[in-house]
């Protein structure tokens, strides 16, 4: 295998930099009113705290305790090695997290205690179910999972009364002890149980996803890929943009990634295999790594990803990986024949097209986030002042 990495850090702004300041600074503001940022540490809450303005989608990680919900959230969005997580101690509290990596990958995780208790009258589950977009539901298949399952279906019961909208995802967590066939065993019946258990109170309607998950391989982070895409509005634009993109210019399969959790928030319509994914967070690890040790230039250089990065890896079997960054936070990553790329000249022109239309469909994110908050505001200055006094100017 042969590589070739290049990336930049200098902290000065050239022309070019114009652009990237432009998405940045816009989805500050286009988030200024909503800034709720706080780490998991500092975030934690009472359990009656109301989040009356917040626009984010939220995921909420639920489960019986030591089901694994804290190491996921450490794993995925902390770059914590699962190892570390032995260590980790039980939460108390509902622990909330924002996570706004990019424009597209922008919602807050809140995890849960193990032991809530939904009868408590201090917790008020309508008001934290009323503005989620995702529930995943922990199972620690390594354990006795009849508990886990009457649980599922109080929570999912629950949430669904409230909003018929949320996704419910149950990750069935923890299959890294388990061979193949067992795996496809518990899944098969921890999808027929829930089913069951839904059936019999006349609720077939409400959908469950499964998934197989692990902390120990790239299994939750695929699983997680699929939980937020399910989130971003604009995937069938971005997966039709890929779609054109590789059709264009000889590339077998695409994948958008967001580099900080390397959750791929898009890819073009062909089946994804779990080794090609496994191979881009790879390369990703590879750049991000080797960036880190010889491209940082300062101390507030911050992550080292900026618009120069881009790798070329060729494979001994005679496919090459490509990748490329689009946004601050988003890196585009290829795999074409060694033959295709030889027209790397197209490749790298229909790329031009590729980002610039990603910025203009990110454009429009900003403006409607622009206008629904002028909108909020409006409607908060007409509740402030009901009989049209205008506002004491100060
Ligand atoms: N084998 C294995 N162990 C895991 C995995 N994920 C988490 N664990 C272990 O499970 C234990 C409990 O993990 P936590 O993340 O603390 O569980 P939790 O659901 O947050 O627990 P509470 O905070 O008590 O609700 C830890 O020892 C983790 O190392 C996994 O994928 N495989």
């Amino acid at each position: 295998m042969t590589s070739e990495a290049h990336s930049t850090y200098s902290e000065e702004e050239d022309g070019d930099e114009e652009a990237m300041a432009y998405y940045d600074d816009d989805d500050l503001d286009a988030f200024a009113d909503e800034d709720l940022d706080c780490s998991c540490e500092e975030g934690v809450l009472g359990l009656s705290d109301p989040f009356g303005g917040e626009v984010k989608p939220r995921i909420l990680l639920m489960g019986l305790r030591r089901s694994g919900k804290s190491s996921i959230q450490k794993v995925v969005f902390h770059k914590m090695s699962p190892n570390e997580t032995l260590f980790l101690e039980s939460t108390n509290k509902i622990c909330r997290e924002d996570v706004s990596n990019s424009s597209f990958v922008s919602f807050q995780i809140w995890d849960f205690p193990g032991q809530i208790d939904f009868f408590d009258p201090t917790f008020d589950y309508e008001m934290i179910f009323r503005g989620t977009g995702a529930l995943i539901f922990v199972i620690d298949s390594q354990d006795d999972y009849v508990e886990a399952l009457s649980r599922l279906h109080l929570t999912v019961t629950r949430a669904y009364k409230v909003n018929p909208n949320i996704n419910f995802e149950v990750f069935i967590h923890k299959v890294d002890g388990l061979s193949d066939d067992h795996k496809i065993e518990k899944q098969r019946d921890i999808h027929k149980r829930a089913n069951d258990d839904l059936a019999d109170a006349a609720l077939e309607r409400i959908h469950l996803s499964f998934y197989l998950t692990s902390i120990y391989d790239h299994s939750i982070f695929e699983a997680f890929s699929k939980v937020v895409q399910k989130l971003i509005p604009q995937l069938p634009t971005l997966e039709n943009l890929l779609n054109i993109f590789i059709s264009n210019s000889g590339i077998e399969k695409a994948f958008l990634f967001d580099v900080v959790s390397k959750i791929y928030i898009a890819t073009d319509s062909s089946p994804v295999d779990m080794q090609t994914y496994e191979l881009c967070c790879d390369m990703i690890d590879v750049v991000i790594d080797i960036s880190c040790i010889y491209g940082l230039t300062g101390e507030e250089a911050g992550i080292p990803y900026d618009k120069e990065s881009m790798a070329i890896i060729r494979l001994n079997n005679t496919t090459v990986m490509y990748l490329k960054e689009v946004t601050k936070f988003l890196a585009l990553v290829c795999f074409l024949r060694e033959e295709s790329f030889e027209r790397k000249g197209l490749i790298d022109y229909n790329f031009h097209c590729f980002r610039k239309a990603i910025q203009e469909v990110f454009d429009v994110r900003v403006k409607v986030q622009k206008s629904r908050k002028l909108l909020s505001q409006r409607r908060w200055s007409k509740q402030a002042m009901p009989n049209g006094t205008p506002a004491p100017q100060h």
